[in-house]
């Protein structure tokens, strides 16, 4: 097990996870605010967004009526008795492409060539795929197409015709408010016409990791450094969040390299998320600096890992302070702050869902747990069927950061259980 050493304090005072969202939300009421608003942006910059008004169709889609094959379009009556050795001859009168006009009308006895998505003629009513014609009188030499064509199979009215509101009608609602627009809905957009769409504007976030033992990946280290991940973690899941990440900065545990860093974060954005320099020790520059200003609220949540939050603004910005070890950071975004984003931008919740344990495991208590989990491919199988097994990663410790690469879920231990058996049923966060 972990040790916890901020356990001699009274639980009783430490808001459950459950409870800090709300403060939370509070807290970050403008961020909320001002992402329930909209904002204009080009289709092709929308993927990812969330629509923030319904997108009505405003033509019929198709646009027109046109071929959907490569072939003839003729009139179904004509070739009627059409068949492989009863061909029917036809006239051809003209051929349209893709992107042309309409192409000179098709009477009895005529056919018109046409190009798949080109206008289909008046007068047509279907199209032959050039598969099942031949050439009857081949070209004039100045043609590109024959001068009679022989068609070889009857096709029905309609047939290879693709006619305006087969996809949508005008007034059709074509994607709802609040979906989050992936590759499927900004094709739907543009061929609506669309070049740009109402979506909720991402929150601008700046991050902050602090500590004076941190190191850019890569960087060569002194004794007792270590290469900084906290940074990368929060901005990579800030961004999965839909949030822009305006700055990430690495601070020292000096006030003056602290209070620029803050600044330059707290800059462009809606947001500042600290990591690091929370809890009790001497070098605590985020609590030093962020504590005593007005409405901060530095003490512990009743989980673990995650226990240590601040909260706090600076030049009027929001800012939410994150504990530095490695999972405590991550774990305390997933389960605390995530949430609130998501709501921020109109995402639905990440679904918590059920499985069981493979093998016993130990919690604090008064704490809710949440331990790293690898949920296995298949449901348990035999007599428990139905939910799937979680596998418990590596252990509890918060600075275990690397095996956290195995675990897909956190798996939540309820605040009043001090161990949990194989087999029992807990509550999974995908991470
Ligand atoms: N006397 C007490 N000590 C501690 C308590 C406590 O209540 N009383 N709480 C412990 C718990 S729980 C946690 S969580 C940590 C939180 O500490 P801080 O937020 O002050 O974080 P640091 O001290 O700055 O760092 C902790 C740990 O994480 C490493 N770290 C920090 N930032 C990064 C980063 N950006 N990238 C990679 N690694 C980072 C740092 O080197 C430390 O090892 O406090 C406990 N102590
Ligand atoms: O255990 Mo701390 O709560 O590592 O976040």
């Amino acid at each position: 097990m972990a040790s916890h050493p901020d356990r001699p304090t009274h639980p009783v005072s430490r808001p459950s996870p459950a409870g800090y969202r709300e403060l939370l939300r509070t807290h970050l009421a403008p961020v909320l605010e001002r992402a329930a608003q909209s904002t204009r942006l080009p289709v092709v910059a929308c993927a990812d967004s969330v629509l923030a008004r319904d997108l009505l169709a405003s033509v019929d889609l198709p646009l027109f009526v046109n071929s959907q094959m490569d072939g003839y379009a003729v009139r179904s009556a004509d070739i009627a008795g059409a068949g492989p050795d009863s061909p029917v001859r036809l006239r051809v009168v003209g051929t349209t492409h893709a992107g042309d006009g309409p192409g000179p009308r098709v009477d009895d006895d005529e056919a018109c060539k046409v190009m798949t998505g080109a206008p289909v003629p008046e007068g047509a009513d279907c199209v032959v795929p050039v598969e099942d014609t031949s050439i009857g009188d081949p070209a004039d030499p100045s043609g590109g197409r024959p001068a009679t064509v022989l068609v070889h199979a009857p096709r029905a009215a309609g047939e290879f015709i693709r006619r305006p509101g087969d996809d949508v009608r005008a007034g059709d609602l074509v994607i709802p408010a609040g979906t989050r627009l992936e590759a499927r809905h900004l094709a739907a957009a543009a061929s609506l016409g669309e070049s740009g769409l109402d979506v909720r504007p991402r929150p601008r976030v700046g991050v902050v990791a602090t500590g004076a033992e941190l190191v850019a990946p890569g960087r060569p280290l002194e004794p007792g450094q270590i290469w900084e991940s906290n940074s990368i973690t929060l901005a990579a899941a800030l961004k999965a969040c839909g949030c822009e990440v305006t700055a990430t900065v690495i601070s020292s545990d000096d006030r003056d390299d602290f209070t620029a860093a803050l600044d330059h974060a707290a800059g462009d954005a809606d947001l500042v998320v600290t990591v690091g320099a929370v809890s009790m020790g001497d070098a605590e520059v985020v609590r030093q600096v962020l504590a005593d200003r007005e409405g901060a609220r530095f003490a512990p949540v009743a989980m673990q890992p995650g226990g240590p939050q601040g909260l706090s603004s600076w030049r009027d910005v929001p800012v939410v302070c994150l504990p530095g070890n490695p999972v405590s950071a991550l774990v305390s975004f997933v389960v605390l702050l995530r949430p609130v984003i998501l709501e921020a931008v109109g995402r639905v919740p990440v679904p918590t869902t059920r499985a069981r344990l493979s093998r016993a495991v130990g919690s604090p208590a008064g704490k809710t747990q949440y331990l790293r989990g690898a949920l296995a491919a298949e449901p348990s199988g035999g007599d428990l069927p139905g939910i799937p097994t979680v596998d418990p990663v590596s252990g509890p410790g918060s600075h275990l950061v690397a095996s956290m690469a195995r675990a897909d879920v956190l798996i939540e231990v309820p605040a009043d259980e001090t161990s949990l058996a194989a087999g029992d049923e807990v509550a999974v966060i995908p991470l």
